[in-house]
């Protein structure tokens, strides 16, 4: 089966400039684990980031949601200059996931949406302490925002279930959730199918679709080159630390520096993906 059998996405209404990251550059040290990379990613977009083991796609995603601050460059997110904190990062509108999911697993899957949630809540720690009118009111609106972000990720049925008892596949999901109670503008995924079957697969591929076109930007980091090249309207791929080609999934799938960057990084077979996945044109 080729990628394009496997979902069908509508076209993407690619709008203004959401998030502007210019010469980001990180070092640890005497590692330059990101060198000098620029992203533009414009309102209704799906941008890719890819490369091998160690190319710095999570430590410039770190950058741009103010968990590092960059040795250098700059992040401009709505057209103003973006603080490398991420409470600030979280309130200007981006939010993202992580590599390794960090759920609260005692928590139900309801109440780690509700979580997410509290940063566009206004009640302080003495209307919480209170429980007055105001704070219930809130409450009310943020257990009703949270069931519907299950509905809308399809966790609407396990919403009163323990974190730690969901498959892997909806603890993902459910991550998902948690980021876009935050009212992003743009979100942030690093890996969001790792460890997933072929069939979760797809259906985060169809989650990542129905976020797009409701209005959201996502930036991607991904290994499943045929998930990527399918999903993606752009692509970056990083190679130690700097950009090596960015186009578009096609230009990018051609391009011989990305199967060398692969092959020469002894990967774990995403060499075979890139030069097979057939993409979408
Ligand atoms: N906090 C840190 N301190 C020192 N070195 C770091 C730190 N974080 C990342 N690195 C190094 O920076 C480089 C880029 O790592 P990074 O995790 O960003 O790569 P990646 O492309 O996300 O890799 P992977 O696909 O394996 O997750 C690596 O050499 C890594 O060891």
């Amino acid at each position: 089966m080729t990628v394009t059998d496997e979902v069908t996405p509508t076209a993407p209404a690619v709008g203004g400039v959401v998030l502007e990251a210019s010469g980001v550059t990180m070092r640890f040290g005497g590692l330059l684990a990101v060198n000098n990379v620029n992203l533009t990613v414009s309102e209704g977009e799906i941008v890719g980031l890819i490369g091998p083991n160690g190319a710095g796609k999570t430590t410039f995603f770190n950058c741009l949601t103010g968990l590092y601050k960059p040795t250098s460059g700059q992040v401009r997110f709505a057209g103003k200059p973006l603080a490398p904190k991420p409470r600030l990062v979280v309130r200007a509108g981006m939010a993202r996931t992580f590599q390794n999911i960090r759920l609260f697993g005692n928590m139900t899957a309801l109440e780690n949406v509700m979580v997410g949630r509290y940063c566009r809540t206004s009640s302080g720690a003495i209307t919480s302490i209170l429980r007055g009118p105001k704070f219930r009111r809130e409450e009310r609106e943020t257990r009703a925002k949270a069931q519907e972000l299950l509905e809308f990720v399809g966790l609407g049925k396990v919403s009163e279930h323990l974190a730690r008892n969901l498959p892997y596949g909806d603890q993902r999901r459910l991550e998902i959730a948690r980021a876009l109670a935050t009212d992003p503008k743009l979100i942030l995924l690093d890996e969001p199918t790792a460890g997933m079957n072929p069939q979760e697969t797809r259906q985060a591929s169809d989650l990542i679709f129905k976020i797009r076109d409701s209005g959201l930007s996502v930036v991607v980091i991904e290994h499943d080159m045929r998930f990527i090249f399918n999903l993606c309207d752009r692509v970056l791929c990083l190679v130690r630390g700097e950009a090596l080609i960015e186009g578009t999934p096609a230009e990018v799938q051609s391009d011989p520096r990305v199967i060398e960057a692969y092959i020469g990084a002894g990967g774990d077979d995403d060499d075979d993906d890139v030069q097979d996945a057939e993409v979408k044109s």
